[in-house]
């Protein structure tokens, strides 16, 4: 490949445990939710809870269920991220390389890879694969590219997209990737969103007195919103459904995956399962827009054990809308992007 640009780009997911034994899951669990911004406790008190209590329970149970989602190539996550991959450098002329933020391939990894196909490496444009800011989920991705980036003294600029949750073109993409399941009969549309302990937006609030403090506060506006998850959902669920034409009865935003005893954001996607066939909400459209590929989180709770849950409450259909994954709007999407990067414009930099 002929370089124009000494330039790169690094995709960032989440990341996956190397294998589905449990060993393996049990590095990957620790590493997580080791993270501060994961659990965000100090830290002997967080050892002890993830060495000694979570992760010893969770890790056998974790793997059984990576098992159900499992592809000969690996994780579904880390598979669907290099097919995206492999899909956005047949778009742009620059390397393109992957990293995740838990387990492998490591971020090292990815700059590693970049400085050896581009020699004299002047900027890597980062794309963190969250569209929505959270401490635990964009925040710590950039926080720990930044300090790879240091640590290591990397000679090239580091730069993150930033988060795209309200850019009309991602919403473009998100609404054409819905666009054919609409054809289907359908009662309503639930977005489900990976969701966080409620203090985590109290924690991230810059102005310290929006997040939280009414039920209202995600739509009055506010400085906050810059990095708050709740508000973020709530936009991209209402302008996807704006520009799609849905009603506002028609769908609504839940929250999935919760970890532990303290409140995370309401409703609870699996309660919401369970009361929609007693309001009659028969039949179920879902999909999971804080993912961009789809992960244990998609395949196995929402698309398996989701779906169970319904059918046993009363519901007669339910059907999963894949992630963004690879859809060529989505993948244009980011190139366009990352070529404007690359031709020295800033708009969609992270400002700091
Ligand atoms: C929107 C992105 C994510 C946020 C925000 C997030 C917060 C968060 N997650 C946990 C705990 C777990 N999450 C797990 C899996 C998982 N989480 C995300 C994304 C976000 N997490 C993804 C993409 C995945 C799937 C990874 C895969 O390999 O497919 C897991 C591990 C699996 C399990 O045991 O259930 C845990 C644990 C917390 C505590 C948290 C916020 C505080
Ligand atoms: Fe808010
Ligand atoms: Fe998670």
């Amino acid at each position: 490949m002929e370089q124009t640009a000494k330039k790169g780009i690094l995709l960032m997911n989440l990341g996956s445990p190397d294998s589905t034994e449990v060993k393996d899951v049990r590095r990957y669990l620790n590493e997580f939710l080791m993270d501060e911004r994961v659990i965000d406790m100090p830290y002997l008190k967080r050892l002890l809870l993830v060495k000694g209590l979570i992760t010893p329970f969770r890790a056998p149970k974790s793997a059984e269920a990576y098992r159900t989602i499992w592809t000969k190539e690996g994780s579904p996550l880390i598979v669907l991220t290099q097919q995206l991959q492999e899909a956005l450098q047949q778009q742009v002329d620059v390397p393109v390389e992957i990293a995740m933020r838990y387990g492998n391939p490591t971020v090292q990894h990815g700059f590693d890879a970049l400085m050896k196909k581009v020699p004299g490496l002047e900027e890597v444009i980062a794309v963190p694969l969250y569209p929505h800011y959270a401490m635990s989920s964009y925040e710590t991705a950039v926080e720990y590219a930044k300090e790879i980036h240091q640590k290591q003294e990397y000679p090239f600029k580091l730069e993150f997209i930033k988060p795209y949750y309200n850019e009309p073109n991602y919403i473009e993409a998100l609404a054409e990737n819905i666009k054919p399941y609409l054809q289907q009969e359908y009662d309503h549309i639930l977005f489900s969103y990976h969701g966080i302990p409620e203090r985590h937006l109290v924690k991230t609030d810059p102005t310290g007195s929006h997040c939280m403090m009414n039920g209202n506060c995600c739509s009055t506006s506010s400085a906050a919103h810059a990095t708050c998850y709740r508000h973020q959902c709530f936009t991209t669920t209402n302008l996807v459904t704006d520009k799609l034409g849905i009603t506002k009865d028609k769908f609504s935003v839940s929250f999935q995956s919760r970890l532990g005893r303290d409140p995370w954001l309401k409703p609870y996607t699996d309660f919401r399962l369970t009361d929609m066939p007693k309001e009659g909400i028969k039949k179920l459209l879902i999909l999971c827009p804080a993912f961009v590929s789809d992960c244990l989180e998609t395949l196995e709770e929402i698309e398996e054990r989701g779906k169970e849950t319904f059918m046993e409450a009363g519901g007669e259909t339910y059907k999963m809308i894949p992630c963004l994954n690879t859809h060529p709007l989505w993948v244009k999407t980011i190139a366009d992007w990352t070529k404007a990067i690359v031709a020295g414009n800033k708009e969609m930099v992270l400002v700091k």
